[in-house]
């Protein structure tokens, strides 16, 4: 069990590419932390500097009280799943599981203890004798996991471990990890460019963008009060709707403007937040015409052009609505669930 600490990290690659700047980050004893966003954000090389797997050009890095920016990764006390498990195909799962330790000559009956304890928990005592090329991909996936369990470290590391599981496996992993992290109480940073995952799995998520935090908090802060035009970009599905204020004021049927910010240049409105009835609550009335109806069992995405502009809008509503393409619709969102951003630097403006 253990803190850590990020102090002004940072990471410049050989040939100056600037792959992390200045990342600050407190990560609380047993807390799950887990670093999103889009490929190239710098997720991973923030993680491998963690582990000591890449080295850190700027900052300091504790682990408990300990500055282990110098550090072997053997000597951080730290256990990192791998996207690609990283098993020894030659060897049984026992001796995978067992092999780290007696490397570092734990006694025997020590290392079956705990072998036994972490197959025990990962339900894979069956397939002790098997190598791993005689497993399933979600088996594997829980020997890697139970690798890192056999050496009890302060903290877990995980990178992108469930994305070569089909979906469905992907989802019944994902629940698992987080009970056994629960119950273990290890504090873990997990790396996913997935915001479902990020969203169900995190104590607090990190948004990375360019090697900058944009945004840090838990999942309903980060989804209820997202900080950038990226963070709502990003996080939530269908994605965040972001109106343009002249649209708004050009467009005939745009109602509530006034209850905005002065300097905001971009609405945001999220798919579920536009209600298919008028309202006289405070908040913004929009009129528009149905395009298309995607039905998705128990909800329908509908997707909107506003009238007078072509600006399309998603909506997500329960069930599947009774409707024509071309039916002209009335919106509203509340004024809670309006998020008034600056086009100019991304930044929320409330
Ligand atoms: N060894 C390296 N040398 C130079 N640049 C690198 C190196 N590794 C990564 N980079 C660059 O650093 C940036 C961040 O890469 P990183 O792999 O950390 O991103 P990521 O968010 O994990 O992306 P992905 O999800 O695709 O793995 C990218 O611009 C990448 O091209």
């Amino acid at each position: 069990m253990a803190t850590m600490t990020l102090e002004n990290i940072s990471k410049t690659y050989a040939g100056g590419v600037q792959a992390v700047s200045d990342v600050n980050l407190d990560i609380k004893d047993g807390e799950f932390i887990v670093l999103v966003g889009p490929s190239g954000c710098g997720k991973s090389t923030l993680l491998r500097m963690v582990a000591g797997l890449e080295t850190i050009t700027g900052g300091t890095l504790k682990i408990g009280d300990r500055v282990v920016n110098d550090l072997e990764p053997a000597d951080r006390d730290i256990a990192m799943v791998f996207q690609n498990y990283a098993l020894y195909p030659h060897m049984t799962v026992y001796n995978n599981l067992a092999y780290g330790l007696r490397n570092r000559r734990m006694p025997k009956d020590e290392i079956d203890r705990r072998v036994q304890e972490a197959a025990a928990m990962l339900e894979i005592g069956a397939y002790l004798d098997r190598k791993p090329r005689a497993l399933s991909g979600g088996q594997r996936q829980r020997v890697a996991m139970g690798r890192a369990l056999v050496r009890e470290p302060a903290a877990f590391l995980f990178d992108e471990p469930l994305s070569n599981l089909d979906a469905k496996l992907r989802v019944q992993m994902r629940v698992e990890i987080r009970q056994l992290q629960r119950r273990l109480r290890t504090t873990s940073l997990y790396v996913t460019h997935d915001q479902l995952e990020a969203m169900t799995m995190a104590d607090r998520l990190v948004v990375l963008n360019g090697g900058v935090i944009e945004q840090v908090g838990t999942p309903m802060q980060v989804y209820s009060r997202p900080a950038s035009t990226f963070v709502a970009g990003f996080i939530g599905s269908p994605a965040m709707n972001m109106l343009p204020m002249d649209t708004l004021r050009a467009e005939r049927h745009a109602e509530g403007l006034s209850l905005l910010p002065g300097r905001t240049d971009l609405v945001g409105i999220r798919p579920d937040d536009l209600r298919l009835e008028p309202s006289d609550a405070p908040g913004l009335t929009l009129h528009g015409r149905l395009a298309l109806l995607e039905p998705a069992g128990a909800e329908s995405h509908l997707h909107v052009h506003l009238d007078g502009s072509d600006q399309p809008i998603t909506l997500r509503v329960p069930g599947v609505p009774e409707m024509a393409d071309g039916a002209m619709l009335t919106m509203h969102a509340a004024r809670e669930a309006l998020h008034p951003f600056d086009a100019a630097t991304g930044k929320r403006l409330d």
